[in-house]
Order: C-alpha cells, then structure tokens, then sequence
C-alpha cells in the first residue's frame, strides 16, 4: 500500500471534551493515518483511548498509529511511531511484524532517514517546517532539504510542524506524501469545519475521499 495523505495526530489538551467527536470527524473527511499521541503516563487511559480509537479506524478503513509506545501497539494489532529517544526500530519491527507500519522522526537529516530505511521503517518523517504551538522547540527543516529527500529516498515521506491548509502547499511540491497535523485540523471550531479542513488538505494532495 502506497502511504500518501492527511496523517491526523490527536492531542489530548486541544481535543479535551471533543475528542471521539473530532476524530470522527476528520474521519468522514478522509484520514491516511490517525496517530495517537498522548503524553501523558496514565497507561490505563491510554489503552481505553486507543482501543476506542482503532474501532473507529476500522469502521473508516484507516490506520491507527501510536505514538512513542510500540508495546501498546502491539497489544493492539496496530502501528507505531518512534521518535530518535523513543527505543530502535529493528526490535520494533520483530515485535510488530513485516506488514504493520512504522515510522520514524528524523528532524532534518536525511541520514537519519537512510538508517531508519534500513532498520525497517515504513516511514520517514521530516520537521518541523512551520512554528508549531503543539511542539514549540522542535528543530527546524527547510524546503530544499526536504527536496532533497524526496531525491533520495524511495520510502513515504511525511512533513510535520505547523502545517495548515494555507502553508502546506510547498511541501506537497516538494516531494511530501503525507501531511501531519495537530492545530491545522483539530484546532477548528465544530466538527463541519474538521472534516471540510480535513477534505481540503486531501484535495491539496490530489486525493479523492
Ligand atoms: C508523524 C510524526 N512525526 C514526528 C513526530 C515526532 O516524534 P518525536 O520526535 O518522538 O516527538 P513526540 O511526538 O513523541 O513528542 C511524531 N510524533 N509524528
Ligand atoms: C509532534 C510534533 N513533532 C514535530 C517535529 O518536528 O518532529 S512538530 C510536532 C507537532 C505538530 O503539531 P502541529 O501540527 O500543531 O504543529
Ligand atoms: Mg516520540
């Protein structure tokens, strides 16, 4: 399967009181990827949350990916992504299996994504390319390392850090397969404005929902 789309990742503050709510809205509106990204260390909260979000996954036929945590998602069935701290992606693979997707963050060095390539990913993310409220601190990565990339690698490629349906353009033209956002989709003000957000940036990619 060819990886290419809007990866929605959820936050646990923004989407507090809304969160099955907003999902399934970008949802209806199309989803390549859904990650589950909590960070906080309730595990327990964790598993209910992620078991809810793989059967909505499943009635709209994507993938759920969790962040950070690929025991949980093993427990799962599911897919994880691995940050450079977030433990190697060789054990990963074995634990989850040939066909389950991985991905891996890589900043901005495409070295990094060699190696990730190497070690199995399904994957490769590049970021940040904008000032993110979600992940202030984030290093930064610039279009033409991100052209460059394309260039190199032969692996899904996914762009992440302050992306909105204004700013994501450029990245798609420069070789970006999958677009992740936070605030871009989820930061909307009812579910009507998620799934069109969500429907727009498939449309920015060429994809019909
Ligand atoms: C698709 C995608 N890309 C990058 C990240 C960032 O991962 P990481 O560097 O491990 O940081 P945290 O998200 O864990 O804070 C991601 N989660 N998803
Ligand atoms: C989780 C994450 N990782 C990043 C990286 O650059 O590795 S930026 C980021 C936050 C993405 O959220 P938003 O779309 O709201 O900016
Ligand atoms: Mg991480």
């Amino acid at each position: 399967m060819k990886l290419r789309g809007l990866y929605a990742i959820t936050d646990s503050q923004l989407l507090a009181g809304k969160f099955l709510a907003y999902v399934e809205a970008a949802l209806d509106g199309g989803v390549t990827l859904l990650q589950y990204r909590d960070k906080s260390s309730d595990e327990a909260r964790r598993l209910r949350e992620a078991e809810k979000l793989r059967e909505l996954c499943s009635r709209y036929k994507t993938q759920l990916i969790i962040n950070d945590d690929a025991e949980l998602a093993a427990r799962l069935g599911v897919g994880v992504h691995l940050g450079q701290t977030d433990g190697p992606l060789t054990p990963a693979r074995a634990l989850l299996g040939s066909r389950a997707i991985i991905g891996a963050t890589c900043h901005s060095q495409i070295e990094l994504a060699e190696q990730a390539a190497k070690e199995g990913a399904s994957y490769v993310a590049f970021g940040r390319f904008f000032n993110s409220n979600t992940k202030p601190g984030a290093p930064a990565a610039t279009l033409e390392m991100l052209a460059q990339a394309r260039a190199r690698l032969q692996l899904p490629i996914c762009v992440i850090g302050g992306i909105t349906l204004e700013n994501a353009e450029p990245l798609v033209a420069h070789g970006a397969d999958l677009l992740a956002v936070v605030h871009g989709l989820f930061g909307a003000d009812s579910t009507q404005e998620v799934t069109r957000r969500a429907r727009a940036f498939n449309d920015l990619l060429k994809i019909s929902v």
